[in-house]
């Protein structure tokens, strides 16, 4: 390829910034351009596993990894750093390691939390949104187990989880595995354990069909989840969630509480463009942000519309993959001069895990359950790992072995 050799600086190393690097360093060469990292970790984490951290299922260090392991460090710049601002105008981004230039700029600095407002919830449920929020989560968990056994109260011991989301359902699911383990440990009776899922809406998982929501839900009931739907939550406090019924405020009593039910997008996405909404950005169909030739917005800062439905696709960790191999695809064609192409999302399914045996799910077009979606699910999980590492990552760090 000959051309001038331009810097493209990819902001963020979750599925989106880092699956672009890799395509990168594979397709150009160290002469065809300077290419920069910029992750506010050492680590890459897989955001999809953090439920499996928070409710102990897994240790956080089997869900990261060194970026250094998966990137040419002959061809890409890894630095070490938090974004504080893009300037789009002068064409750099400011971080906590100092300023960069860029000719292209990649922005995949994925989701937080979002509260909607909810008095007191930021400040006092746990949410997993990283490795460090998951963390603390079990940490608390943990400790409330141990404390319970020496204080020899005859309270039970209540955890609430706000959302019968996807990520609610999945952490339920999770927690329904990991706490007979822990009341084993500290000798308490599993009766004692109130696990009590809190959701606004009438249904939960809307994004799949009846039956397999009805399967979902047995399956948690059984172990003993209670679920309160259409139930909003309208605070948080140090001593649970506050909840409306009919009409009437009641509150929830727990010792620990965690906030499942929102995501948006990074906030640096409102200080840095205009008309973003929660985090999210409007992107061409090429991805790229309109009015700037030169950005690409991908994964959960990146509004990618669905032709179809005229609405968004969900953001995912699926569709952030896709996003990034076609931003690696553009940029190349950029470079050479050629038209660049338009996305198309090739939507391969779902599947909500319920702890590490059983699940739902819908892959292409067909319904699943069971040991088979928990089957499904570890090789999604496998697969994500191998594509931004390869085998070698794949046998280490995937689920299959
Ligand atoms: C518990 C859970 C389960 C999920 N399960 C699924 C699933 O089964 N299937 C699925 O497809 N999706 C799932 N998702 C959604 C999926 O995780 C996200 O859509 C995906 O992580 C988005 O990828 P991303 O690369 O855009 O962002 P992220 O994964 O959020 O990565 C963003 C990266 O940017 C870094 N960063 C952020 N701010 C800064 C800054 N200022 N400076 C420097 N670096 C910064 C972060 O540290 C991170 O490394 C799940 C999410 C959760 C929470």
């Amino acid at each position: 390829m000959s051309f001038e050799r331009k810097k493209i600086l990819v902001l963020g190393a979750g599925y989106a910034g880092l699956q672009t690097v890799t395509k990168l360093q594979k397709m150009l060469s160290h002469q065809d351009a300077d290419i920069t990292l910029i992750n506010k970790d050492e680590y890459h984490y897989e955001a999809t596993w953090l439920h499996e951290t928070a409710a102990g299922t897994i240790d956080w260090e089997e869900g990261v990894y060194p970026i250094n392991k998966v990137i040419d460090t002959q061809k890409v710049v890894f630095v070490p750093a938090e974004v504080t601002a893009i300037d789009k105008e002068s064409q750099q981004v400011e971080t906590t390691q100092g300023t960069f230039d860029y000719d292209i700029l990649v922005v995949a600095l994925g989701f937080e939390s979002e509260t909607f407002g909810i008095e007191g919830m930021a400040e006092h449920a746990h949410s997993l949104v990283n490795p460090q929020t998951a963390l603390a989560a079990r940490q608390e968990i943990e400790r409330n187990f141990a404390k319970y056994k020496q204080s020899n109260e005859d309270k039970d011991i209540s955890i609430l989880v706000g959302g019968a989301g996807f990520t609610g359902i999945e952490f339920l699911g999770e927690l329904v595995e990991s706490i007979p383990e822990l009341c084993e440990r500290h000798g308490i009776d599993y009766n004692k354990v109130n696990l009590t899922c809190v959701e606004a809406a009438p249904k939960m998982l809307p994004m799949f069909p009846e039956n397999l929501v009805e399967y979902a839900m047995q399956y948690l009931k059984d172990r003993g989840v209670k679920f309160m739907v259409g139930t909003p939550i309208v605070a948080a406090n140090e001593n649970g969630f506050v909840v409306e019924v009919e009409g009437e405020k009641q509150q929830l009593e727990a010792s620990s509480i965690v906030w499942t039910a929102g995501v948006r997008g990074n906030r640096l996405m409102d200080e840095s463009f205009e008309g973003v909404k929660r985090g999210r950005i409007m992107v061409n169909a090429d991805l790229r942000v309109e009015g700037y030739d030169n950005i690409y917005a991908i994964g959960d800062v990146a509004a990618v519309m669905n032709g179809e439905e005229s609405r968004p696709w969900p953001t995912t960790a699926q569709i952030a993959m896709q996003l990034a191999e076609h931003t690696a695809k553009n940029i190349q064609l950029s470079l050479k001069g050629d038209k660049l192409e338009p996305f198309s999302y090739n939507d391969r399914g779902t599947v909500c895990s319920l702890g590490s045996k059983d699940g739902i799910g819908l892959v292409m077009g067909r319904q699943i359950k069971g040991r088979k979606a928990a089957l499904m699910k570890r090789v999604i999980d496998s697969r994500a790992v191998f594509k931004i590492g390869g085998p070698m990552l794949a046998v280490s760090k995937g689920k299959m072995l």
